[in-house]
């Protein structure tokens, strides 16, 4: 990508969209392209068509899409389904229509089998039953890696999917009930703490793991892999060298490399927030899967490693928290 190359982030509010802004902004790209959700409803099939053929992006970051925690995944399924596979159908056909060189669709490691072998490799897609909780949107997600292959086998794009693990940093969705766990405990502990509230009632059993990864991290992945020379990013585009000897989609995991309990993390926000008292579990809600760590060897052999540990990233997500409540 040269640094005057017309790069479109789809999602640029968003936690990975605004990280993406700053990752590119301080690389020294000058020409981003950007809209908000009132400006441009990529649900809208006729407006992404428009501003694709007027605008005519080079490279897109597709990281616009409807996202939410184990609740509102479970209570809104067919927002998640609808929104997810319209936002993602326009772009990438109409990035195809208007020729963009490269673009990165960002899916989620939910894409897994609930039972898949620990830890995740790519070549796991498809190969189980999905967890229930969250199956609209991984399906819809699931398509979007299919359309990215196919369009590359039809018409010979480069689309690759990179599929992150839990995130969670600056710019994250607080919401009591829709967002992800990490800026739910940041918000519940944060509160019990001015409120003089001993006890904080976390959701399910605590003994899930999860593997968490900063927003920051997660951007700074992004732009690695859409900087990969061609013979490098054509590679990840076929990796068709799997153990099972099957062809595989263009697909690309995006992890920290560890995961930890729900119980052990509810304990680190405590900590790091100072709140002093009790965790209660409320195990009449969900606990999702048991278990996501995804294998990230493909992208590390590729030269990417993370660099935020939890604890830093918690603190940094715990300042933005502060400024913004
Ligand atoms: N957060 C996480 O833990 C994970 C995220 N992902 C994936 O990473 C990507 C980025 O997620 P994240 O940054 O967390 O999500 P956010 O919800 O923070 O951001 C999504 C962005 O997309 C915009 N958007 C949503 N719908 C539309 C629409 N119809 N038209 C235009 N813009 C729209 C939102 O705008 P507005 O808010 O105004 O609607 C928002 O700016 C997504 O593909 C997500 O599935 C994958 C795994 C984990
Ligand atoms: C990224 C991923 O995010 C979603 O899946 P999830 O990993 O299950 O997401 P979550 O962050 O909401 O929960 C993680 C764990 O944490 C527990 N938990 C405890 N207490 C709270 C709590 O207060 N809020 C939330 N949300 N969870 C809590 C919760 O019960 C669960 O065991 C997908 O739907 C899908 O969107 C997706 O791809």
């Amino acid at each position: 990508m040269k640094k005057d190359a017309k790069i479109y982030v789809a999602g640029h509010r968003g936690l990975v969209g605004s990280a993406l802004i700053n990752q590119l902004s301080q690389q020294g790209y000058t020409n981003l392209l950007t809209r908000t959700h009132a400006e441009l409803d990529l649900t809208n099939q006729n407006a992404v068509k428009k501003f694709f053929s007027e605008e005519k992006p080079e490279y897109v970051f597709l990281a616009a899409a409807k996202v939410g925690g184990i609740h509102a995944n479970n209570t809104y399924p067919a927002e998640f389904i609808h929104q997810n596979l319209a936002i993602q159908t326009n772009v990438i056909h109409e990035s195809y229509v208007n020729g963009v060189k490269r673009l990165l669709f960002l899916g989620s490691s939910c894409i897994y089998p609930k039972f898949a072998p620990q830890p995740m490799k790519e070549e796991h897609l498809l190969t189980g039953a999905l967890e229930p909780t969250n199956r609209p949107y991984a399906l819809a997600k699931i398509a979007g890696i299919e359309m990215c292959w196919s369009y590359n086998r039809q018409y010979g794009t480069q689309y690759l999917a990179a599929m992150p693990t839990n995130l969670y940093g600056p710019g994250d969705n607080y919401h009591p009930e829709n967002s992800h766990v990490i800026p739910a405990l940041i918000r519940k502990f944060h509160e019990a703490k001015v409120n003089n509230q001993s006890v904080v009632t976390v959701w399910g059993t605590g003994t899930p793991k999860r593997e968490f990864l900063c927003n920051e991290d997660m951007a700074d992945a992004c732009v690695f892999l859409m900087q990969l020379p061609d013979n490098q990013f054509q590679k990840l585009l076929e990796s068709d060298e799997s153990a099972s000897g099957k062809l595989q989609p263009p697909l690309v995991n995006v992890g920290y490399g560890s995961d930890i309990t729900i119980k052990v993390l509810a304990e680190t926000v405590q900590k790091i927030i100072g709140h002093q008292g009790n965790i209660q579990f409320d195990t009449s809600k969900p606990d999702g899967t048991l278990r996501k760590l995804m294998d990230a060897t493909i992208l590390h052999q590729a030269g990417w490693q993370p660099k935020v540990s939890i604890e830093a990233g918690l603190e940094i997500a715990y300042q933005d928290f502060l400024k913004h409540h």
